[in-house]
This record gives C-alpha cells, structure tokens and sequence, in this order.
C-alpha cells in the first residue's frame, strides 16, 4: 500500500444540501422491494443459474413473499430468455406478482427483450446506461448530450413496444446506471428527459431507480444525493423512486435504510448481498432490521434455514456464519458475560407476562425465524457459570445452584483450557456426571430404604446400597432423613462430614415428573463436594445426591 494514498485515490465530492431533512426522518413502514437475485445476483456467479436453479430460487423467493422480481437480462443468454419464457408459458406467475427484465440501451436487445416478454401478463422493462463521467468519457466516448439520447430513444422505442402489445400491464424503470458518482444535476436531467418520453401516469407506471452501482461514499452522502433527487425531479409525484446499492464500503444495507429516509420508496437487492464483487444490499437484512424494530417487512423469513439452504445451493455461495439473523453463528454466544446476560433474559421471559422481547444481546427472537434456542449458548474458554448452566437447564432440566454453578464452571474452564476448543453438549454432560454423579454412573447406589418417626421428632433411617465391593445395610438416626443418612455414613465410615447446601427442584411440570436434588458437604480441611441425584422419588433423589457427594477414595 501507498504511504500516500492521495496521489492516487480523490475522494467522490459530496452534495451540497445543508437544509437536508433526512436525519429528522424515522423508518415507519417496509419499503417496495424487488429482488434482483436472478439478475444482478446471478450475473455474478461463477455458474450462472440453469433453469432448474433458477426456477427453485423463483419458487423460494415468492414463498418470502417477494412481488416484484427481476428474473433475467433475457437478451445475454438464451438460459435467461427461455427462463421468461418457462415462467410465462406455464403460467407460474402469480396474479400479484410482477417480473422485471434488464436491457440495454440498443435496439436489437429491446427487441429481444420484447419477445422474451410476450403474452406476460405483467411486466416491467427495465432499462439502463451508464451517466458518470467516466464512464461517458472511457466506456461510452460520448458527450452528455449523446447519453441523454441513447435513453430517450431506447426509451421511445420501448414505450412503442409497449404500445403495440395492450395485452401486458407495462411498467417502465430506468437506471441511470453509477447514479451514486454521476453529477447530481446530470442525474436530473437525463431522467427528466426519459420520464419526458415516457409521460409517467397511472395507466403507465414509472420507476425511476437511482443505484449506488459501486459504493463510493458514505451513507450520509447517498442519503444526501437522493434526497437532492427527490426534491428537484419534476415528475416527484408520478415516479416511483427505487435504489440499488452495493456493498463496496461494506455499508450497502445503511445506505439503503438511509435512503429510505430521503424519500426512496423501494429497494433492489439480493438475499444475502449477493452481487457483483462484494454484492448487492442483502435484503434479508434490511427486512430483519425492520422487524427488530417492530414494522413488519412484508416479506416471511420464518424458515430461515430453508431460505440460507437454497439461496446456497442456488447460488453455489455459502452464507457466511456471521451473516446477520442468518448466518449459523448469528445468535450463538461463547463469551461468559453474554452467557450471564442472556440465561437471565429467558429466566426473566418465564416470568413475564408481557410479550415484549427484552432479551441482552440478541436483538430478535430466534424462534420467529424458525431457529431454536439450541446454538444460543456454547461453551468453549471464553465461557462463564452460565454457559453450562444453561446447557443442563435447555437439554436436562438442571437448575444447578449458583454454588453448584460456580464450581462445575471450574472444571469445564479446566477442560477447555486443557483443549484448547469448544465442549459439546454431550461432553458437558459427561463431565457433570463424571464429577457429580446422577444416573448410572454413581459409584454407590440407593438401593432402597426405610425410615420411621421415633417420636419426639427423632427419625430412624435403614438404607441399602450397592457398593462396588457389595451391598451394604446401613443404620442411622437424626431430626430428618438426611440427618439420618449422614449418621448412618459417618458412623460406618468413621469420617466426619457436614451436609453445607441442599436444593431440590422437579424436572418438568408433570405429576409423574422425575425430581432432582443437589447437595454440598464440607469435610476436614474445609473440602467441599457436590452430588446430584435425580429420582421419582425426591427422597431418593436426595438420598442418592448425599452419597454422590461423597468422595470415591479409601475413606468411603
Ligand atoms: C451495473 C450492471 O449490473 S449493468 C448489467 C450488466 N449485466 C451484464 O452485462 C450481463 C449480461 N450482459 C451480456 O450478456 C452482454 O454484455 C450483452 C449481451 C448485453 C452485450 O454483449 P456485447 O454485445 O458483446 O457487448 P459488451 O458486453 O461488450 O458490452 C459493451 C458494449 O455495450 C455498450 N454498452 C454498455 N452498456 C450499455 C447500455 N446500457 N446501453 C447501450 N450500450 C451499452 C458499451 O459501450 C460497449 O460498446 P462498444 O462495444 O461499442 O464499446
Ligand atoms: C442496472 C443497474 C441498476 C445495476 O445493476 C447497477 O447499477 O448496479
């Protein structure tokens, strides 16, 4: 890289609108959208699209919603021109749907843009030559005079052929092509010159669409221009203005939210920014930006695996992990303190009543685009208490005590530490069984007991328990049944022990519902262990925690 960039690269000037009205402008309602995934999005494929590609990504993008669609260049391929056709043929095209098709501004691909669209029952042409100063002086080596008249007369020629086939509801748009560095008042004139030819009106609808063909400002500045546009262009009232960003800064889905707020009324884009280099404004996004803030898109993201599935397959593109609300990593939290933050959300969210998403650090519900709460919480180094605290709590039912929390924490931290990557579910289960011993793999297990009121408040206890050597009978006595299995240990064992913490809780909301029961004992030298039972009966379950809890070495 250049120690000094300037000598090669000027920055794009901006506008000069110091009255601009855009930053008082809030989003309040969805946009139009078109989807231009099966044109812009596919002419930057590797592969581009076959037919049964492209039909499956048609039928995925009217599932979504999506009503009006740019499906082809029909004169760059014959792929492209027999796909208008398969659509029209066989009527796939539903009533509130309207396909849009790309030309250029020549005479023979207008013609052919023309037959691709016979018998359509709806359709927009949409036409586009490029207005900057580059590319008029290094593409085109005309004046502006000479690109003003390649629109207009492609314009004439296309509002001819719409004439002569009534049978289609025509719609027009035009693009002055690298809108975004064009000279704003150049801008104005050459589409005051077209919208001149085309005389837009009810009966002959006009989109005039102002793309940012590669992005060269900052938002602020696309805002600015577009809404110089809005302001000065004659036929305001009879236009609807579109805006087609690209991503090359990386800001395309801000530049179109703040466009909107300059007066655009639509959207051109690609699921997933798809698009020539670094794509076009993914609008996936911008609807989901929209529906965190409480406006519907108008546009159904609620399987969003089967969205990101086939745009992938179609597209031979994957979507990146971190691609926001789609990609895999989208919801997942590794860190400790978003752990913490997010398990008490959903603690909260039982309780509440209302059903307003207050949720740290997730700004949307996974489950309204169809994932669960599985890949919210994962556990690796970076995590805290409450990552695996809530892994037990999702998969098994454990409300772990918070000290319970804290010390399991220490080991899995060990774990990941040790290797150095991420701990699945089921190893976290392992270890906690490992450490703690519900189910099976207790090393001494209740086999049954029996305990009677000696009156007075004094209880005596019988247990059985199979030991590893054997079974054993055990006798004790206390003021409670864990007092009396304590006595009954530490009188066989001749080890001295206090029972610190004990909590029980029931698995599911049934009567037939398992319990779960969590004990800490203190030993000489203020060792401290944890055991966990889990039975039908609490009784049980806690009889069996108290044994868990105690150590596997030659004490017991
Ligand atoms: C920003 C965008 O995304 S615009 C859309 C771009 N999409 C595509 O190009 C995909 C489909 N394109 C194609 O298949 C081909 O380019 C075709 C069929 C349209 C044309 O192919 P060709 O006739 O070989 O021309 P080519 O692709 O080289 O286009 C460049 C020529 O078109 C001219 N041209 C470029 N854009 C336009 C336009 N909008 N209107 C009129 N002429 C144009 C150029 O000045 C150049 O002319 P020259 O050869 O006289 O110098
Ligand atoms: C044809 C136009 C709208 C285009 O694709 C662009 O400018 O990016």
């Amino acid at each position: 890289m250049l120690q000094d960039p300037s000598q090669k690269y000027l920055p794009h000037p901006p506008v000069n609108l110091p009255d601009r009205q855009w930053p008082n402008q809030q989003l309040t309602h969805a946009p139009r959208w078109l989807s231009t995934d099966l044109r812009d999005g596919n002419q930057a494929l590797a592969e581009p699209m076959d037919s049964a590609r492209k039909l499956r990504f048609w039928e995925l993008l009217l599932k979504c919603g999506f009503k009006e669609i740019e499906v082809a260049f029909p004169s760059a391929s014959e792929t492209d021109f027999q796909f208008v056709r398969q659509l029209i043929e066989e009527r796939r095209i539903p009533e509130d749907v309207t396909i849009q098709v790309l030309t250029q501004a020549r005479s023979d691909l207008i013609e052919r843009t023309f037959a691709a669209l016979q018998d359509a029952h709806r359709a927009t042409v949409h036409l586009y030559n490029a207005t900057a100063p580059l590319f008029r002086r290094l593409v085109f080596r005309q004046s502006k005079e000479e690109i003003v008249q390649l629109a207009v007369s492609a314009t004439r020629q296309i509002r001819a052929l719409c004439e002569a086939h009534p049978q289609t509801q025509w719609s027009y748009e035009y693009s002055p092509e690298t809108f975004c560095f064009t000279e704003p008042d150049f801008a104005l004139q050459i589409c005051e010159a077209v919208a001149d030819v085309w005389e837009p009106c009810a009966e002959r609808p006009m989109i005039i669409n102002l793309p940012a063909t590669v992005e060269v400002n900052t938002p602020n500045v696309y805002a600015d221009q577009i809404e110089y546009f809005c302001r000065r262009f004659s036929r305001r009232n009879a236009v609807c203005i579109s805006v087609h960003p690209h991503n090359d800064r990386g800001s395309g889905v801000a530049s179109a939210e703040l466009a909107i707020l300059a007066g655009a009324d639509r959207v051109e884009g690609c699921l997933f920014g798809n698009g020539d280099r670094t794509g076009n404004v993914c609008l996936v996004t911008m609807a989901m930006n929209l529906y965190s803030q409480g406006i519907s898109p108008r546009l159904d993201f609620s399987d969003m695996k089967q969205v990101v599935e086939v745009a992938e397959q179609c597209n031979q593109l994957p979507v990146h992990p971190r691609h926001p609300y789609a990609g895999k990593l989208a919801f997942t939290a590794f860190s400790g303190s978003h752990q913490d933050a997010i398990k008490k959300g959903f603690t909260a969210r039982q309780q509440a009543s209302s059903l307003r998403w207050e949720m740290p650090y997730l700004p949307v519900d996974p489950n309204d685009i169809g994932c669960s709460y599985e890949a919210v919480i994962r556990v690796n180094s970076q995590s805290g208490k409450s990552g695996a605290a809530w892994m037990l709590e999702q998969n098994h039912g454990l409300m772990l005590p918070r000290a319970l929390q804290q010390d399991f924490s220490r080991h899995v931290q060990a774990r990941t530490d040790r290797d150095g990557n991420e701990m699945t579910l089921a190893a976290i289960w392992q270890l906690f069984r490992e450490l703690y011993g519900p189910h099976k793999l207790a090393g001494r297990q209740l086999l049954d007991y029996r305990s009677e009121s000696q009156g007075e408040g004094l209880l005596s206890l019988q247990v059985r328990i199979q030991m590893e050597a054997g079974v054993i009978t055990l006798q004790g006595k206390g003021n409670g049944l864990l007092s009396a299995a304590a006595d009954a240990l530490q009188s066989r064992f001749n080890v001295a022990f206090a029972i610190e913490d004990y909590h029980e809780h029931t698995l599911g909301r049934h009567s037939e519902s398992r319990s779960a029961a969590y004990i800490r004992c203190t030993f000489a030298k203020g060792e401290s262990r944890w055991g966990v039972g889990i039975d039908n009966d609490v009784a049980r379950a806690s009889l069996q925690a108290l044994l868990n809890a105690l150590p596997s070495d030659d004490r017991f």
